[in-house]
Formats: structure tokens, C-alpha cells, sequence
């Protein structure tokens, strides 16, 4: 390493270019810039939106658009749409109900003589044999099929004539008088198939989002809660009146003593039970209203009655909004991963129907262990989304655990006592977790801890030490905690605090009593890079497992490293191949048509943006790799290395069009790291 600034990648000497470090990505404003399950929805994140007409009018709720303006003024990506639209039916082969009388374009042949020519699918072996670049792969050529990962998928492709790969599913036939017709292929074989095993779940849909926007949606066991809730408020006032009429009362008494009169000992006891300072934790929960002695709801779903989580050993990938849309989390399930989260959604969007916020939930099927992120500030709001995930998802199996972000830094959602706020507010967080409980029935909760707000002030241990309780029974019925090792002030560029993770983890297991029920796992979270890093974690840290964000994001191959214990020299071919795959599940969840495409692109160059940060083991000098140390300017081994390696933007819209074809002109990609959403971060 000698020679290397500290913290800088040890390249060996035949593939340096130079050894000044390129500049670091700002990660915090890559966090931010989408926080809250924000600001991701600016492009077609929900396949559904396409309606090929543009039908329906997308509102969005005030916090929504607020969070849109102040966090992502710079990234802005260009709507791509056909020239000339079509009837969504139409396209779809179908016939329009609305006849002559429809808005939208019926006429078919028009349309497809203006549509731009076909692209297609080339494998990995085609695309490195080919001469040169996109375009000239892109043009299919007549002795090839086209091929449509869609209609390769589910035997046939909604998309229709509006598809980009349209030739692998189109046949023609002619009348006899004639003229030329064009039908749609439909493998139905495959269609069957594909119904039963490639079906994404969790869909709801327009009625239910309908019933939560104008309020008409039924909440039965919310109800019930925050009625026992307030019962419980209102007996805790009751409680706090009788202590100060007590207080007083002896005020009088002892005015009425003798001043040289011993302080009597009742007196002293009344003093320690209202001004316990020794323990914050309790004295938060007795002044935000819920004395955890006396006024604890009955948790009627136990622990023991729950689904249990047996995850330790495994791979958790982090949450991660914008980047860890349904494709990407499909790429690292290729990949190995075992447990996978969705983008963190707003419980007041969800209870406001926002369809951008109802499309996070979907889930694919090779998702083994699927959970969803939710953000919320107290029960009244994080009760009844959890009650409308048990009964819309839950149902169809599509949830094994709900996650409660206590986490998230952003200001605007820390300022609305949400994510990392929480944190500070263990009552609120406390009542809100044991309705969620009753909420999801079987669906057990889970938390996503930080260590603490401030620097130098963590608070998660003894949070974490109340959630998990004693006795065989979780205090607020938690199935798993992660604790990411940072406050909410510290940024990525200081290393998380594990040291300070295994304490926690000590404590908690301290706690806990020596019962039949398995422990709670406890996940530890940041900046893992490695398999070596995935298993000292475990090892030292005493950590159940690890959760990965950004090292997934960087390397998503990094599931297979730690399944295998192996860390993987893996060749460009390998990546592109990866890089493939992602543009192909992402076309089967956004569409194949022209504006599908541009979400793909969009999504696919967000995933570039951090790919490119890999630095290749093979080219370095000492082993493992670590996530913080910044990378020389260097060549790869090859040319497609070096190009997989550019933290040019615009070669990352040029991997892009390898598998979609030609940017379109009006396709504008800023990374979200230069969003700078941070700059108003304390
Ligand atoms: C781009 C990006 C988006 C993120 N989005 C979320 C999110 O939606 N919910 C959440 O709890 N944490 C989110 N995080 C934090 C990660 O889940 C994780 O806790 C953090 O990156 C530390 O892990 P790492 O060092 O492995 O990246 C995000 C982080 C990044 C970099």
C-alpha cells in the first residue's frame, strides 16, 4: 500500500493512471435526495400509470410535491413518449369499447409506420463480438429475431404494438383479398406457467386507493386501539391528577409541621416515582402520556403467536429508495440475497392513497423474504397502514414483515417526528409498534434503528433493551432490529461505530431471558463490503446477520461473495451480463414501450452511478476492498472494465443503450448524488 494516501483504494502500479483519488460521491446526498420514499416518483415507477393516453392524472399529496421541490430541484428526468400515440387497447390487440367515439388514436397502421424501428435483445456474446457501439447493435438485424424479454417471460407482452421489441411478438397475416393483417403472439404454454410462477404480487388497486382517499376505508382494529389508547391517556391524567392533589395536600401538611420536622418518608418515595432522571427512558414514556407500568395496551398478539424470523446467517439487503426499486432488489435475489425490503413509503401517503406510494409494495416472486419500509410519526398513522398492508397484502401473502424506519436523517421527515426522531420519542414509537402488532396479525414488525441522533449521544441500546423486553416476550413485540452503526449527524464519510453495535447487541442478549423462543435477531448495518466483512461481523460483532446498502449497490454480486465465503474476482463479462439482467427486469416491470424505456434507462443509469465505484479485487494490491477507500484513476483489464469503471454519466447512458437503444434526445440524467439534498442538513 505504500505510496497510497491513506483511504485511498491500493491499485497495483500496471493500472494506475494516476494516484490522485477521483472525487467521492456524496452517499448522504444519495440517501436524502429521495428520502421518504419522496422524490423517487418522478418517473413511471408504477407500470400501471401507462395507460397509453396518458388517462390518468397523477395527484400527488402536499408532502409530496413539498418534499419533490425541496430535496430534488436539480434532477429532472425528460418524458419520453411515442410521436404519435395509440388507444391503449388498440396497442393491446383488443378492441375499444369507446369506437369511433375514443380520443385516443385508432389508427393502427399510421401508427406503426411513425413508430421508430424495433430494437432488440442482444446477449452479452453478441453485444462484445459486435464492431462498435449502441446504435449499430441496436438495428435488428433481418437474419435475427428480435427478442422481448417480456413476451420471453410471460409468453405474451402487454405492451403490444406499442412494444419496443415488437417483432418477436407480431405476426402477419393475409386475407384473401389481400390486405395485410397484424395479430399479436401469445405463447400460451409459457402464459400459464408464467401466471402461476413470475407474477408480481401485491397489487392494490384503484378501489382501495379510492377508499383511502376520500376516507371511506374501514379500520376495525385501529379503531379499537387508539380508543384503548385513549382510555389509557385518560386514566394516566386521572393518575397524574390524584399524584398532584397528593402533592399538595402534603405541601399543606408539612406547612402546617414544625420546619424542624424530619422530611417524612412517603414524601421521598413520592419524589423518586415522578422524578426518576435515572431512568430517561421511562420518564420520556410516563410524560409522552403511556406510563409503562400501568398503562401498556395489552399486546394480544404475542410474540410466540407471530410468524417467527429465523433469519440469522442471512443476507439482508437495506432498504433504499430510488435504488432499491422491485429490479434492482430481483438483481441481487439473482445475486442470493435472502431477505429484501421495499423503498421506504410514508404512512400518510399511503393513507392518502397515493398510487407512487402503493406501487412500492409490489413485490416479485423470487423475493424469498419480503418486507415493507413504512415512515410515520405515531399510532394514528402508522397503525392503520399497517392494518391496510395486513389486509390488502397480507392476504395474499405478499408481506412477511412490516419495517418501521427510525432512521431516516432527511430533515423533512425528521421535522415531522418521524425516522430518526422517533429515536428520541420511545413511548410514541412504543404504542405505535404495539398497534401495528395487533394490526398485521400474523406479520410480524421489525425496526431500523440508527445509534442515536446527536454525535456522542446514542441512545440505542436502551431503546433497543425496552423494544425486545424480557421474559420470552418482546416489550413491543419486535420479530428484528438493524441498527445502522451512524447518528443521524454523522455522514458516510465516518466509519459506522460496530463496537457500539456489539454493545447493544450484549446488552440486549443480557436482557433476555433464557426461554424456548428464539432470540430476536439483532442486524448490524454499514458500510459491509465484503464476505469478510458480511462474516467478522457476525463473528466479532455478535451480530445475527448484516444488512447491506451501498456495498449492494456498488457490487450487487456481493450476496453471492458472502453465500460462497469468497470474495469475487468477477470479470466485465460478468458484470455486463449483470447489467443485462437489470435492464431486462427492469423493461418486465416498467414496460417495453417507449416510455417503459426511459424508465428503465433512468433507473438503470441510477444503478451505474454507483456500479462504476467497484474497483476490480483483481487489480488490487491488498485485499478485502473497503467501502471508504476512495479509487485512483486507473485502467481495467480490458475495455469494457475501464468503460464499467467511468464516472462519466454520459457513458452510463451509454451502457444503457447497449440493451434500450438510443437515448432519446430529451433524456436528461443527473445521478442522485449531485442532488446536494443534504445542504440544508445539520
Ligand atoms: C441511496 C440510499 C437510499 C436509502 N434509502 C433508505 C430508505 O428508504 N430507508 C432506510 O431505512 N434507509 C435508507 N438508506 C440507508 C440504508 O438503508 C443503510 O442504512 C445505509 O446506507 C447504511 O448501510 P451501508 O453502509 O451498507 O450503505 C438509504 C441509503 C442510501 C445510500
Amino acid at each position: 500500500m505504500s505510496g497510497f494516501p491513506a483511504g485511498t483504494a491500493p491499485v497495483k502500479a500496471e493500472f494506475l493512471i494516476s494516484i490522485d483519488p477521483i472525487a467521492v460521491p456524496d452517499d448522504d446526498a444519495a440517501e436524502g435526495s429521495g428520502g421518504g420514499g419522496l422524490t423517487s416518483r418522478n418517473g413511471r415507477d408504477d407500470p400501471d400509470t401507462n395507460d397509453g393516453g396518458g388517462r390518468n392524472k397523477r395527484k400527488r399529496n402536499k408532502e409530496e410535491k413539498k418534499a419533490r421541490q425541496g430535496q430534488n430541484k436539480n434532477r429532472r428526468f425528460g418524458k419520453v413518449r411515442d410521436e404519435q400515440d395509440i388507444c391503449f387497447k388498440i396497442a393491446a390487440g383488443t378492441l375499444c369499447e369507446f369506437g369511433a367515439e375514443c380520443k385516443y388514436n385508432h389508427d393502427l397502421q399510421n401508427y406503426l409506420a411513425a413508430k421508430p424501428p424495433d430494437l432488440w435483445m442482444p446477449t452479452v456474446d453478441e453485444l462484445l463480438s459486435a464492431s462498435s457501439g449502441s446504435e449499430e447493435t441496436q438495428n435488428v438485424p433481418n437474419s435475427r429475431p428480435a427478442r422481448c424479454p417480456i413476451f420471453e417471460e410471460f409468453g405474451e407482452c402487454k405492451y403490444g404494438f406499442k412494444c419496443r421489441y415488437l417483432s418477436a411478438h407480431i405476426q402477419k397475416a393475409l386475407s384473401e383479398d389481400g390486405t395485410e393483417s397484424l395479430s399479436l403472439v401469445v405463447d400460451e404454454a409459457k402464459k400459464a406457467h408464467a401466471a402461476i410462477s413470475a407474477k408480481e404480487v401485491n397489487y392494490v388497486g384503484a378501489d382501495t386507493q379510492k377508499l383511502l382517499r376520500t376516507k371511506k376505508y374501514v379500520f376495525p382494529v385501529t379503531d379499537a386501539y387508539l380508543r384503548e389508547l385513549q382510555e389509557a391517556d385518560k386514566r394516566e391524567q386521572e393518575i397524574e391528577m390524584e399524584r398532584k392533589h397528593l402533592k399538595e395536600a402534603e405541601r399543606e401538611r408539612r406547612e402546617a409541621e414544625d420546619s424542624t420536622v424530619v422530611i417524612a418518608e412517603p414524601e421521598q418515595k413520592q419524589e423518586t416515582v415522578t422524578e426518576d432522571k435515572t431512568d430517561n427512558l421511562h420518564t420520556q414514556i410516563a410524560a409522552d402520556g403511556l406510563h409503562p407500568d400501568v398503562d401498556t395496551p395489552d399486546v394480544s398478539i404475542r410474540f410466540a403467536e407471530k410468524n417467527r424470523l429465523d433469519w440469522r446467517g442471512k443476507t439482508y439487503l437495506a432498504p433504499l429508495t430510488t435504488v432499491g426499486n422491485l429490479p434492482f432488489r430481483r438483481l441481487c435475489v439473482s445475486y442470493g440475497v435472502d431477505i429484501t425490503c421495499g423503498e421506504m413509503g410514508l404512512a400518510t401517503s399511503f393513507l392518502s392513497g397515493s398510487k407512487e406510494e402503493w406501487s412500492l409494495v409490489r413485490r416479485h416472486p423470487s423475493e424469498r423474504t419480503f418486507g415493507v419500509q413504512i415512515a410515520g410519526n405515531k399510532a394514528n398513522t402508522l397503525v392503520p397502514t399497517a392494518e391496510v398492508l395486513a389486509k390488502e397484502c397480507g392476504s395474499q401473502g405478499g408481506i412477511d414483515f412490516v419495517d418501521v424506519n427510525c432512521g431516516c436523517p432527511i430533515d423533512l421527515v425528521f421535522k415531522t417526528g418521524s425516522g430518526s426522531a422517533l429515536l428520541d420519542a420511545p413511548a410514541k414509537l412504543g404504542k405505535a409498534l404495539i398497534g401495528m402488532n395487533k394490526a398485521l396479525g400474523s406479520i410480524p414488525v421489525t425496526i431500523k434503528l440508527r445509534t442515536g441522533v446527536k454525535d456522542g449521544r446514542n441512545t440505542a441500546e436502551k431503546l433497543m433493551t425496552r423494544a425486545v423486553g424480557g421474559g420470552g416476550e418482546s416489550g413491543w413485540g419486535i420479530g428484528c432490529i438493524t441498527l445502522h452503526g451512524r447518528t443521524r449527524q454523522q455522514r458516510y464519510t465516518k466509519l459506522a461505530d460496530w463496537e457500539y453495535i456489539r454493545q447493544c447487541v450484549d446488552a440486549v442478549r443480557a436482557g433476555e431471558a433464557d426461554e424456548d423462543l428464539p432470540p430476536v435477531p439483532i442486524f448490524g448495518n454499514g458500510d459491509c463490503f465484503s464476505s469478510h466483512d458480511y462474516h467478522s461481523a457476525v463473528d466479532q460483532y455478535h451480530v445475527d446477520g448484516v444488512m447491506i446498502g451501498r456495498g449492494a449497490l456498488i457490487k450487487p454480486w456481493i450476496f453471492t461473495e458472502i453465500k460462497e465465503r469468497r470474495e469475487w474476482d468477477i470479470s466485465s463479462r460478468e458484470r455486463l451480463e449483470g447489467v443485462k439482467k437489470l435492464a431486462e427486469f427492469g423493461l418486465s416491470h416498467f414496460g417495453s414501450d417507449t416510455s417503459g424505456i426511459n424508465t428503465t434507462r433512468r433507473y438503470l443509469c441510477e444503478a451505474l452511478s454507483f456500479q462504476y465505484r467497484y474497483v476490480p479485487i483483481g487489480l488490487l494490491e491488498v485485499l478485502p476492498a473497503r467501502i471508504n477507500d476512495r479509487a485512483p484513476r486507473f485502467r481495467g483489464r480490458d475495455e469494457l472494465e475501464s468503460l464499467l469503471a467511468s464516472p462519466n454519466s454520459a457513458d452510463w447512458v451509454k451502457i444503457s443503450e447497449m440493451f434500450l437503444g438510443p437515448a432519446p434526445e430529451a433524456f436528461v440524467f443527473v445521478p442522485k448524488h449531485k442532488s446536494n439534498a443534504y445542504e440544508s442538513q445539520g
